[in-house]
């Protein structure tokens, strides 16, 4: 499912397309086809499921490994990236501490958000604006520059991932694993 969205950050109308990805039927093929065409990943789990939380290493080194642009001084520049933690509301369903995700944001050095989307309209668009702002930081575009483009990265892109990738039985040929959310510019 891909979502369009418009906010204002700093002053500026931002538009996000953003690839929401769901389940582990997606081979990785797809997934790596899905990863190339982001710009900012928001890699999502849920603290109810701890599995969810075990595939958000191999999702980052995935990203990085198929992201990660040589800069001019030679040193690698990560894509922007973040770690959530969703449905920290469920207090009492809870399989992974905040310990574990902020363990985990000090070893791979990826900012870290423990979220609820069903108390917090707040908590998720300080994710996506953090994703903006490290786009802007590292140059991806400059403010302004989308109103600019004819045509968005979603229409130049999707229909060929669309065409290499394989319908699942639910009709949701652009989702893929605990991996959820895009930023493209
Ligand atoms: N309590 C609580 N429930 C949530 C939260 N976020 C999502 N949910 C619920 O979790 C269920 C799954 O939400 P989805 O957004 O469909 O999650 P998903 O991982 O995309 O689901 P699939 O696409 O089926 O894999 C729904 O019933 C949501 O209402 C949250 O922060 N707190």
């Amino acid at each position: 499912m891909i979502y369009r969205h418009v906010a204002v950050i700093d002053g500026e109308m931002v538009h996000f397309e953003i690839l929401d990805t769901a389940g582990q039927e997606e081979d990785s093929l797809q997934i790596e086809e899905k990863i190339k065409w982001g710009d900012g990943f928001a890699v999502v789990y849920s603290v109810t499921d701890r599995c969810s939380f075990d595939e958000v290493m191999r999702l980052c080194f995935l990203i990085n490994h198929l992201h990660t642009s040589p800069k001019r001084s030679g040193a690698a520049e990560q894509p922007p990236v973040v770690i959530v933690g969703n449905k920290k509301d469920l207090q009492f369903d809870r399989m992974v501490s905040t310990e574990d995700g902020e363990n985990l944001s000090k070893a791979l050095k990826i900012p870290f958000y423990e979220i609820s989307t069903r108390d917090s309209y707040e908590e998720p668009v300080a994710v996506f604006s953090s994703l903006y702002q490290e786009l802007l930081r590292q140059g991806h575009f400059s403010p302004g520059s989308f109103k600019r483009r004819t045509v968005s990265k979603l229409m130049e892109k999707i229909p060929k991932m669309q065409a290499s990738s394989t319908l699942n039985s639910t009709g949701r040929s652009l989702s893929f694993n605990s991996f959820r959310d895009y930023i493209p510019e």
